[in-house]
């Protein structure tokens, strides 16, 4: 696996490194070597999966807020997606900063997410779904949110005809610019 630093700190894009024959392929997708080496989360508490049933859905921006914060290790496991990371700590030398990557079943990438960072993503394809480890159980009442729109973070999200939003998303409060 190659571990890609983002310009969001503690955020890797992780790239598996896949042997390919006549079958087909086979690539390590985690190592708790490997993150442990790199002071990544090794502990997984809960993992999830995401099914979207339309391309444009559109989920997040979320958070746990502490101390139920959770690191999240998300890939795509049929579809695809740009996966947004975003900073929206008033507080974080990093606010208002946001990355974003594909993550497709075709790239079998992964993007690595620290507790405290924004995270939510728009799909490409219908039928997407995303696979999530996270390093903390839910706590419902320690969820924290940002809208996708918010002029304070000004992510630049693939243009698309008719997003399919949750009413809770589309009701975030602005963040502080
Ligand atoms: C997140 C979560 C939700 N739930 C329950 C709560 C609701 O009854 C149902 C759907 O929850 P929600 O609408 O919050 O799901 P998403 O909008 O996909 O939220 C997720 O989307 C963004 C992109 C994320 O990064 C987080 O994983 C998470 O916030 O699953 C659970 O039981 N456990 C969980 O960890």
């Amino acid at each position: 696996m190659l571990f890609l630093p983002t310009e969001l700190p503690g955020v890797f894009v992780i790239e598996p490194e896949p042997t390919g024959d006549d079958r087909g392929l086979f690539a390590r997708t985690y190592c708790a070597e490997e993150f442990a080496r790199r002071g990544l989360c090794t502990q997984w508490a809960q993992c999830n999966v995401s099914f979207n049933t339309r391309a444009g859905t559109l989920r997040g921006m979320h958070w746990q807020a502490a101390p139920h914060e959770e690191v999240k290790l998300v890939r795509c496991t049929a579809g695809a997606a740009l996966d947004v990371v975003a900073d929206a700590r008033p507080d974080s030398p990093t606010y208002r900063k946001w990355v974003a990557v594909e993550l497709t079943a075709a790239n079998r990438r992964a993007v690595y997410i620290p507790g405290g960072y924004a995270h939510g993503f728009q799909t490409f394809a219908d039928g997407t779904e995303l696979f999530y480890q996270m390093s903390a159980f839910y706590v419902p009442g320690a969820a924290r949110g940002a809208r996708w729109d918010d002029p304070a973070l000004g992510i630049a999200w693939p243009p698309c005809d008719r997003r399919v939003i949750a009413p809770r998303d589309l009701s975030f409060p602005d963040l502080p610019t």
